[in-house]
């Protein structure tokens, strides 16, 4: 009987991802003949430190030369799961136009250059594959680049951040204070390298702009995407979502709208019965809206080992199932057309404004003149009598253009009986 080849991977990273990526081809070991026909090890590991142990990798595969992956013509893969834009970018470009197949979770870099990689792989007949770049373990670029093709995509929106969707849950469930909770994302692997992309937003900035981009075939890049983080949402916030039923949670939202392509990702305050807050823990879950399919959801873990390596490792059977057929370099970029992008000051929400007023007569009747003369209705107030003649105000706007809220949010924050301006929410 004819001996069967063995596709060899070159893994550009072994830690949180790296390690799971590893285990996963080992696990995987006696099922790769009936799945692809051929036996699928990893021949290189590229690491910084050598000298570090790492769990279940043979330190004899360890190098920090990206040469020794580059010029061994045995790899056909290479997985990149470093991080980060440089070097990420670099050998990325270099694994494709040597013939190297490349699979990859590093959204920093899809969300900013991910035309001239798929460029690059189309001119060199490669494939480049990013499943594990957005939503960890949950299957969403491959249903919306081809099981959903037939549609014409409106909403993308969803939880696609697993660390920042874990401190809000805790800090909800929990009573856990914002910075246990993100040690405790990290020591479980959940966070980037540095935390502040996850906190900050920027990591689910860049999800959302690598979902756009596909479901509405428009380059959407990170900078179009507006992003604010859940570093300023208080215990307090939290009472108060849960006094008026809701729950805080860090939403991306893309919409493809007559004007435009609305990119952003915030807090936001939604209805405790919304499917998306009951999505706990380090789960996140898509909505997706199409003209002929409806609603679509998807739902599982956003981050962690063995969730991403999971996406990974569907991607390195794609790739190694096409080396087998020969058909390497079909899926090219679907970016064709160039929608513009709207401008968050365009966009309407309703809003939750908490802020520290004096507590007298006629500054509630004051802050609603203000919020009349920029066209915001109110369509709810709490007032809770805090000390020393401040009071803690709440007030709940109508759908409003984010522009006027703004002006409005100027004018109430300049006024003499306004003492602080605690928090800005939009709500669903
Ligand atoms: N963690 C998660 O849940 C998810 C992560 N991702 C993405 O996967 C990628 C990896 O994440 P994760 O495993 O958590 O990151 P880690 O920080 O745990 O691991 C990064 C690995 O890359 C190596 N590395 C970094 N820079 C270099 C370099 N210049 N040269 C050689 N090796 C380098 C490090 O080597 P050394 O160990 O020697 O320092 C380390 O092994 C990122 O792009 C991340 O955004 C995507 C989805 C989920
Ligand atoms: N840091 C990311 C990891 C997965 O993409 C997250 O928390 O979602």
């Amino acid at each position: 009987m004819e001996e069967l080849k063995t596709l060899k991977i070159g893994l550009l990273g072994s830690g949180t991802v790296g390690i799971g990526v590893y285990k996963l081809v080992e696990a995987q070991r006696e099922e790769m003949p009936h799945k692809i026909g051929a036996n699928l090890s990893v021949k290189k590991v590229l690491v910084r430190d050598k000298t570090k142990k790492r769990e279940g990798i043979d330190q004899c595969l360890l190098t920090d030369r990206f040469e020794d992956i580059i010029e061994d013509d045995d790899i056909q893969i290479v997985v990149e799961v470093m991080g980060g834009i440089e070097p990420a970018r670099t050998y990325i470009n270099a694994a494709l136009k040597a013939g190297k197949h490349v699979v990859t979770a590093n959204k920093d870099l899809i969300a900013e250059h991910g035309k001239e990689l798929l460029d690059t792989a189309s001119e060199h007949g490669c494939d480049l594959l990013f499943e594990a770049a957005v939503a960890g373990g949950i299957p969403i670029l491959r249903p919306l680049k081809q099981c959903l093709a037939g549609n014409h995509l409106s909403e993308v929106m969803g939880i696609v951040n697993g660390t920042t969707n874990f401190i809000l849950s805790k800090m909800t469930e929990e009573g856990m204070e914002f910075s246990d909770a993100l040690m405790l994302a990290t020591e479980l692997g959940y966070a980037e390298a540095d935390p502040t992309a996850d906190i900050e937003g920027y990591d689910a900035g860049r999800k959302v702009a690598i979902m756009a981009s596909i479901a509405f075939n428009s380059r959407v890049t990170f900078s179009d995407v507006y992003t604010e983080g859940i570093t300023k949402i208080t215990s307090r916030d939290i009472a108060y979502a849960k006094e008026m039923g809701c729950t805080i949670k860090l939403l991306g939202v893309a919409k493809n709208t007559p004007e435009g392509i609305e990119v952003r990702v915030h807090p936001m305050l939604i209805p405790s019965s919304h499917p998306l807050a009951k999505v706990d823990d380090s789960f996140n879950a898509v909505f997706v809206h199409g003209d002929a399919v409806d609603d679509a959801m998807f739902y599982g873990r956003g981050a962690g080992e063995l969730p991403t390596a999971s996406a990974i490792m569907g991607d390195v059977i794609d790739v190694a199932r096409n080396i087998q057929f020969h058909c390497n370099g079909r899926i090219s970029c679907t970016c064709y057309k160039e929608l513009p992008i709207k401008k968050i000051n365009e966009i309407e929400s309703k809003y939750f404004l908490r802020m520290q007023v004096e507590d007298r007569a006629g500054v509630l009747a004051k802050i609603a003149d203000t919020l009349g003369k920029h066209n915001v209705s109110i369509s709810q107030v709490i007032q809770k009598n805090s000390r020393d003649n401040m009071a803690e105000l709440v007030v709940i706007t109508a759908k409003v253009k984010e522009q006027n809220f703004s002006d409005a949010l100027a004018d109430i924050a300049e006024m003499e009986t306004t003492k602080k301006v605690s928090s800005v929410i939009r709500v669903y």
